[in-house]
């Protein structure tokens, strides 16, 4: 895939804060990109920077290879969708999405066209002659794609662009953001707090901490391979136990259980998904534990287990429903997993 744009050690402080830290990134030409971090790790500016509403301290941006620090955001084939939407209030939907057309000096008629295509493709024909407040949530989210979108930007970058919209109707919206993305051949770059929306919809995330990346890679590999316990954690659900490297494998004291797998000498702790624990009659040795269940929550494909260990750390654990009936508060279990399952941590 061509890069289509290059970071290269981009830094930006405000005052005190460091929000971004020599940062690296490479986005492929019509690629979805996502970059996922907690508050405060740095994603609106490292998008504000993009799109040419911020200034970098020091580092290179690059498009198609061009250094752009000079070129001012709307000289840029880069168009930004605020989590706000920022619709103007007095003008009707086809102002609105027209508006950056007329601005760039299209051509009434032509505009007039490229916005009825753009609303077309945003499932909006029709709704021209409206006022945003006429509209309903999940509409005006569509108004401000359309108006990005009318602008035939090589890089379409969204700010938690499911953010406002409730729960019925992020499903349905993300899949339609994809579908966009493949039809227009765009890069699309969104920034989101919330790991299954990335995971979800993203090619590619770049999961961010303190205004560096933590990891980046393709969203199955980043799940099941977390680098870093900060990346395990902020997936979500994933056990984390500390300890150290032993000769049988891994020794993790507040677990009281011996991992084994590929350990390397710096491993400081492993990461275990709950769907690869498994609830047994009987095991001994490494990769088996015994605990006792304090909780038990039904969750429709399976009931989650907290399970407490010897050691004293609870260990999270996903019963599937085709296994059976799972046990109740208070049993004592027998765990086991494979030693492919445990990922070793160095970070
Ligand atoms: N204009 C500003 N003035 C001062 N500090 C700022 C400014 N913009 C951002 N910061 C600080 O820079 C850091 C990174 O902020 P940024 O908005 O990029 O984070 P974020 O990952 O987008 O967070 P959130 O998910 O909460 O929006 C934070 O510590 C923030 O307080």
């Amino acid at each position: 895939m061509k890069t289509l744009l290059r970071a290269e050690a981009i830094t930006k402080r405000f005052g005190p804060t460091l929000a971004l830290d020599a940062l690296d990134l490479a986005i492929a030409e019509g690629e979805f990109f996502a970059l996922l971090g907690g508050s405060g790790s740095g994603k609106s500016t490292l998008l504000r920077i993009i799109a040419g509403f911020e200034t970098p301290d020091s580092g290179r941006l690059l498009l198609d290879g061009t250094e752009i620090a000079a070129t001012p955001p709307w000289a840029r084939p880069i168009n930004m969708m605020f989590q706000s939407y920022a619709l103007f209030p007095h003008l009707s939907v086809a102002d609105n999405v027209a508006y950056g057309l007329r601005r760039a000096g299209v051509k009434r008629a032509e505009a007039a066209t490229r916005v009825a295509a753009a609303l077309a493709m945003v499932h909006l024909d029709g709704f021209g002659t409206r006022r945003p407040h006429q509209l309903s949530g999940g509409q005006r989210q569509r108004v401000a794609l359309a108006r990005s979108l009318v602008m035939r930007p090589r890089l379409l970058l969204l700010d938690e662009p499911l953010g406002a919209l409730d729960a019925g109707l992020r499903e349905r919206t993300g899949f339609e953001l994809r579908a966009l993305q493949r039809e227009t051949g765009a890069a699309f770059v969104m920034v989101t707090h919330d790991q299954e929306e990335a995971l979800a919809l993203a090619d590619r995330v770049a999961v961010l901490e303190g205004g560096r990346i933590a990891q980046l890679g393709p969203p199955r590999a980043i799940y099941e391979r977390p680098a870093t316990r900060f990346v395990a954690r902020f997936l979500g659900a994933a056990n984390v136990l500390e300890g150290r490297a032993a000769a049988e494998g891994f020794d993790s004291a507040e677990a009281g259980v011996t991992f084994a797998g590929a350990i390397a000498p710096d491993t400081v702790a492993v990461a275990l998904r709950p769907e690869r624990i498994r609830v047994v009659p009987s095991a001994e040795g490494p990769n088996t534990a015994h605990g006792v269940v304090e909780d038990a929550a039904f969750r429709g494909d399976d009931t989650l287990l907290l399970v407490r260990l010897p050691g004293g750390a609870v260990l999270r654990v996903a019963h599937a429903e085709e296994d059976g009936a799972p046990p109740a508060r208070g049993d004592a279990v027998t765990l086991t997993w494979d030693a492919d399952d445990v990922v070793a941590l160095a970070s």
